[in-house]
């Protein structure tokens, strides 16, 4: 199965990045100054949820969608668009992403920028840090409840925000637990990737006030944008509709625009 395999491939990964980075990258690390807060962009404007725009040249539901996708100049669009965060793919096998886009995207937006990848260890914290990341994205099913305490925590003494993601009713109490930032809940079955925009409106009344709370995955229109905007959801995460359209300025714009709870 792909996310067996994919969790595999990270493994390996994680290897190298263990024999890459050492005390001196962390204290590194937690030297830089402070990151832009995606909680703060996301509750400014408590009238409407914002737009998290996402960089993703491919999937594994879909392939290719933009492989040759200039992600610095797609990210400068979506803020001018009114995005209030980008989020970047940077897992390179399915979803042709790299950490160079991150660091790309960062040195042109003033916007929060989330690394969206498969984080399981430590060391891809320090590394999401050290490459301009303000959010990293941490998935309740790929983590036990001691490694996601474990993971929160040290995104935290890094300086970094968490997104935490679910995707059945199930994991939301291990979930909030763990007390992330941000909590996602993503319409899209990690197994059979089916994206159902219920799955949003049927966990969103579950999470209890005082965390931000984002619908992400399977909105393709305004009317799937509005829908989820009703859910009172303080943000929406969209990927491969942007990625689509010729105009990634005026998508974001079209999205936010106009659209009340
Ligand atoms: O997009 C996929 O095919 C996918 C498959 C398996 C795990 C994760 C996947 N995507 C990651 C995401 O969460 C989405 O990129 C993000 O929510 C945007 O979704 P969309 O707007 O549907 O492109």
């Amino acid at each position: 199965m792909y996310l067996d395999r994919l969790v595999e491939a990270k493994r390996e990964e994680i290897q190298g990045l263990k024999r890459d980075y050492g005390d001196g990258d962390r204290e590194r690390a937690l030297r830089l100054p402070p990151v832009k807060s995606l909680v703060s962009a996301l509750t400014s404007d408590p009238s409407r949820p914002g737009l998290i725009a996402e960089v993703k040249p491919a999937s594994p539901s879909k392939g290719d969608i933009r492989p040759d996708v200039n992600p610095a100049e797609t990210a400068r669009e979506y803020e001018a668009g009114g995005a209030s965060a980008v989020s970047v793919l940077t897992e390179r096998t399915l979803f042709k992403g790299k950490l160079a886009n991150l660091k790309q995207v960062q040195e042109r937006v003033g916007i929060p920028v989330l690394r969206k990848d498969f984080i399981l260890e430590p060391v891809q914290l320090v590394e999401s840090r050290l490459a301009g990341a303000d959010v990293v994205l941490l998935i309740a099913a790929l983590l036990n409840e001691k490694k996601l305490h474990s993971l929160v925590e040290e995104a935290h003494w890094l300086g970094l925000e968490v997104l935490l993601e679910v995707h059945e009713e199930s994991e939301l109490p291990r979930a909030l637990a763990a007390k992330p930032d941000v909590l996602g809940i993503n319409n899209r079955n990690l197994h059979t990737f089916v994206t159902d925009l219920a799955v949003t409106e049927r966990l969103r009344p579950r999470v209890p006030a005082g965390i931000p709370v984002i619908g992400e995955s399977g909105v393709l229109s305004r009317k799937d944008y509005k829908r989820l905007t009703r859910a009172k959801v303080d943000g929406i995460l969209v990927g491969e509709y942007l990625m689509r359209q010729s105009s990634p300025r005026k998508a974001a714009e079209s999205l936010t625009t106009g659209v009340r709870a």
